[in-house]
C-alpha cells in the first residue's frame, strides 16, 4: 500500500517558533514550509525580528518553543547540541560579508571546508567572478562589492542543498546591488540550491526568490507569490512594496 508522505520535497519546515528577549517578544508562532529548490525571501520591516528567525532557524540562538525539519528530521535546538550534521547541507552569506581580516581571499573561502582542495576553492570564486589576481589578497583592500562576492564562494564551496542569504545587497551601490543579486539567481541556476534570502531591495526582490514571506509585528502577516506580494492589497505589505520601489520620488521632491 502507499502512503503520501507529508514532508515529500520539503527541505525546510518551521512550526511555532517563539522567541522572546528579556520577555520581550520577538517571534510569535511563525510556522512555514520551504520546498526542495524554492528561492524565498524573508522581507519586513526593520526590527520585525528577520534577523532573530535566521539565527533560531540555523541554531545559532535558542528557541522558546516550536521546532525546525531539515528533510523531515527534528533539528537539535541549539548549535551546541547540533551534530555538525546539518552544516554539512547549508551556506550562509552573513550580513556585511563576515570575512576573517586576517586571512586571504582563498583562505576565507576554505575556512569551511578544511578538507578543501585548491581546485574546489577556485571553482567557487570563479562561480563569483572573482578575478585570479586578488585571491591571495586581504579582505581589508576589497570592495564592498568584491567582499559580497568572497562570503558567497565561502558559502557555496562545498555545493550545499541550501543558501542562507542575509542582506547580501546591503551597503552596496545601485549597480553592484543588481550585479549580486544577478550572481545569486545565476547560482540559484546552476547549483538548483533551495534559497532563503533576507532582503529590503524590493527592486531586486524578483531576482533572488519566487517567493516571499513577508514578517511584521512579531508574526508571518503574508506569505505567497512574487507576484502576488508586488500587487498585495493588504494594507502594510503594499505600503513597504511602495515605498521599496517608489520610482516617482525623485521627481517628486525636486
Ligand atoms: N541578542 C538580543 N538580545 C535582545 N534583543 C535582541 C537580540 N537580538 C535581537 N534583538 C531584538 O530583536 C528585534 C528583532 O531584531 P532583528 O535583528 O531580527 O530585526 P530585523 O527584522 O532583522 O531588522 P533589520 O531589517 O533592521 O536588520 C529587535 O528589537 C532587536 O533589538
Amino acid at each position: 500500500m502507499f502512503f503520501d508522505n507529508p514532508m515529500a520535497g520539503i527541505t525546510f519546515s518551521v512550526k511555532n517558533i517563539y522567541k522572546s528577549f528579556n520577555d520581550i517578544c520577538i517571534l510569535k508562532n511563525i510556522s512555514f514550509d520551504i520546498q526542495d529548490q524554492q528561492t524565498v525571501a524573508l522581507v519586513g520591516p526593520s526590527g520585525a525580528g528577520k534577523s532573530v528567525l535566521f539565527r533560531c532557524i540555523l541554531g545559532l540562538c535558542s528557541l522558546d518553543c516550536g521546532d525546525v525539519f531539515f528533510k523531515g528530521r527534528k533539528l537539535p535546538s541549539s548549535i551546541v547540541n547540533n551534530s555538525g550534521k546539518f552544516f554539512k547541507d547549508i551556506g550562509v552569506v552573513f550580513q556585511h560579508s563576515a570575512l576573517f581580516d586576517g586571512m586571504s581571499v582563498r583562505e576565507n573561502v576554505a575556512f569551511s571546508f578544511p578538507k578543501h582542495s585548491a581546485y574546489a576553492v577556485d571553482e567557487a570564486l570563479d562561480q563569483v567572478q572573482f578575478p585570479a589576481l586578488h585571491r591571495n589578497t586581504y579582505p581589508s583592500a576589497l570592495s564592498g562589492g568584491m567582499r559580497r562576492r568572497v562570503s558567497i564562494a565561502r558559502a557555496i564551496v562545498r555545493k550545499p542543498n541550501i543558501l542562507f542569504l542575509d542582506e547580501p545587497t546591503a551597503g552596496l551601490d545601485p549597480v553592484a546591488s543588481h550585479t549580486i543579486s544577478l550572481l545569486i539567481q545565476q547560482i540559484q541556476n546552476i547549483y538548483k540550491v533551495t534559497c532563503i534570502t533576507i532582503t529590503h531591495d524590493i527592486l531586486r526582490l524578483p531576482l533572488l526568490a519566487k517567493r516571499v514571506l513577508f514578517l511584521s509585528d512579531q508574526q508571518l502577516l503574508w506569505q505567497g507569490k512574487i507576484d502576488d506580494f508586488l500587487c498585495t492589497s493588504v494594507e502594510e505589505v503594499r505600503n513597504f512594496v511602495h515605498f521599496g520601489t517608489q520610482q516617482d520620488f525623485l521627481s517628486s521632491i525636486r
